[in-house]
């Protein structure tokens, strides 16, 4: 990262939170908040993005000492880290428990942060506080009641931003509930829905590929475009997370929120300008245009053990017998617009699977006439994750003295590319916008409701007709089923693309 980018960045956010912060993480025992919540601090702290007067509060119910709480977090910081840097950062950070629901744990917790601030001779008109929810939404609302009542200091010129985990309500009225009642507590201008997927580097650069090439714009229609794919795969099952996961399935948790981001980008028509206001009024316009999921265009699965030992969804203890929830989905939305008509966007995630991966594969059509008649499509792909890469399969004559025509990658995979390039993690990059004070990468509450309405209608169905998912093995692909589903949408399987090692050209030629 050149140091003026840095300096310029780093600018911004102590503009923005110039006298400190205090940033409290709710929920900090959990799951989200040790996987990716303080590695996303410490590697802001590490390449000194945070604010001066810094410090951190994790607080959950869980009773922690200081010392067990950085025990849980350390080994998710990262592989070599300087022992000196991690230590400075869990100088910053201290751990209190208490209740989401009660006014004392909220009277106690803002002693310990007013005490804190104390400590580092804060300015009243300066004392931040910006709130993070790694939270089941079950308990979103009481814990903004309890920060709206005892935390946020309404007299004051301080800031007070709160992050708000996906997935943001159950259904459309829940959401439109949860909207309103938080519109009670927090200014729109305060709150941050998170969606992590904003912050991750290829879903960033969607726009990029798309509007700032002028050779894909008069591909990007029903014309030349058969499909579009959307995948989501975990190698790993909820182990442990049952408490949150089976009251939603993958499908809130991954499809309604980032799943549908990714779409929204990669179907929008170009916006009028790069600012975070004009992408979500062409995110929400293009979600509008797209039709209620039917459940006859989706199937769930739920994995069940293997022969390695590997539990089934079900052999949980966090998770109730009987359960019907989907770990596994594969669905298409169809978009009613000029640009998109006929053209299935197939989405497909899920949890213990036989590898990890996040990709968009978008299908040309095939090649027309019988000049080469049978060749392979064209694909575009774009790998989210892991090892960021752009690929296109293209068809190329066999070097050499034969005229068979060979698909081939053209690839731009960023580890050879842009060799010693960090990319920062969604989560540093989406922190640091807060602390900026910058909404653009974060959901608006019109996005939310187009979204719902695309999904409630199958959710509901779904629980009405009692839907028994399709059993898996874990470390599998996903149910038998799905190949006839994506055969029926005229999805074609292609070999994967060919690359030419240089010495057989050579021996050939
Ligand atoms: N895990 C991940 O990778 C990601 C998670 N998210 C989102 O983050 C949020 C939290 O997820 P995650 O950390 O996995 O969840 P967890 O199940 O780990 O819950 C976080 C903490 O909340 C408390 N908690 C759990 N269940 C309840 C409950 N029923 N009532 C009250 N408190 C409860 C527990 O703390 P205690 O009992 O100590 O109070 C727990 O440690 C969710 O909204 C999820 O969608 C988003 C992106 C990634
Ligand atoms: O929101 C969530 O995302 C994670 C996957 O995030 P990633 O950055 O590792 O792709 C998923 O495991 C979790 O179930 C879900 O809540």
């Amino acid at each position: 990262m050149p140091n003026s980018s840095k300096r310029i960045s780093s600018q911004a956010v102590h503009d923005h939170m110039h006298g400190g912060v205090t940033v409290i993480v709710f929920g900090a025992s959990g799951d989200l908040a040790k996987k990716k919540t303080f590695p996303a601090l410490y590697r802001l702290f590490k390449n000194a993005r945070l604010p001066v007067s810094t410090k951190i509060i994790g607080y959950a119910r869980s009773h922690l000492e200081d010392q067990a709480f950085h025990e849980k977090v350390v080994g998710y910081l990262g592989k070599d880290e300087d022992p000196k840097t991690v230590q400075d950062f869990f100088s910053l950070c201290s751990y209190v428990s208490g209740k989401y629901d009660e006014d004392d744990s909220f009277i106690n917790l803002d002693n310990f942060i007013t005490a804190s601030e104390d400590s580092r001779n804060m300015q009243d008109n300066q004392r931040n506080r910006l709130f993070y929810m790694a939270l089941p939404p079950s308990v979103f609302l009481d814990v903004a009641r309890g920060c709206s009542k005892h935390l946020v200091k309404k007299d004051t010129a301080s800031l007070y931003p709160i992050i708000i985990e996906k997935p943001f309500g159950k259904s459309l009225p829940t959401c439109n509930q949860l909207l309103k009642d938080m519109s009670g507590l927090f200014q729109e201008s305060d709150t941050y829905r998170i969606d992590h997927y904003l912050g991750k580097e290829m879903v960033k650069n969607i726009m990029t590929v798309r509007f700032a090439n002028v050779l894909l714009s008069p591909l990007w229609n029903n014309q030349h475009i058969s499909s579009v794919q959307i995948t989501f795969k975990e190698n790993f099952g909820t182990e442990g997370r049952g408490g949150y996961f089976d009251e939603f399935g993958i499908i809130r948790d991954v499809m309604q929120n980032h799943l549908l981001q990714v779409l929204s980008l990669l179907a929008m028509e170009r916006p009028i300008g790069r600012d975070g206001e004009a992408i979500r009024d062409e995110k929400v316009k293009l979600l509008r245009c797209v039709k209620p999921i039917t459940l006859e265009d989706t199937l769930v699965g739920q994995y069940v053990g293997n022969n390695s030992g590997k539990p089934g969804y079900q052999d949980d203890d966090t998770v109730p017998k009987g359960s019907r929830c989907p770990t596994f989905a594969l669905t298409t939305l169809w978009i009613d617009n000029e640009r998109w008509d006929g053209v299935p966007f197939i989405m497909k995630a899920g949890k213990a699977m036989e590898r990890s991966k996040v990709e968009v594969r978008v299908q040309f059509k095939k090649v027309p006439g019988s000049l080469f008649g049978g060749v392979s499509r064209n694909e575009l792909v774009l790998r989210i994750q892991p090892n960021e890469a752009i690929y296109l399969k293209f068809n190329n004559k066999r070097p050499g003295l034969s005229s068979e025509t060979l698909l081939t990658d053209l690839d731009l995979t960023y580890q050879e590319r842009y060799e010693n390039m960090r990319i920062p993690e969604a989560y540093e990059s989406l922190i640091l916008d807060v602390l900026k004070g910058d909404h653009s990468n974060f959901v608006r509450d019109d996005e939310l409701q187009a979204a719902w309405t695309i999904f409630d209608g199958m959710l509901n169905g779904l629980e009405e007709q009692e839907v028994v998912p399709k059993p898996y093995t874990y470390g599998s692909r996903g149910p038998a089923e799905e190949s006839a589903f994506l055969q029926r949408l005229g999805v074609v399987r292609q070999n994967p693309g060919y690359t030419w090692p240089k010495q057989d050209i050579d021996e050939e030629e």
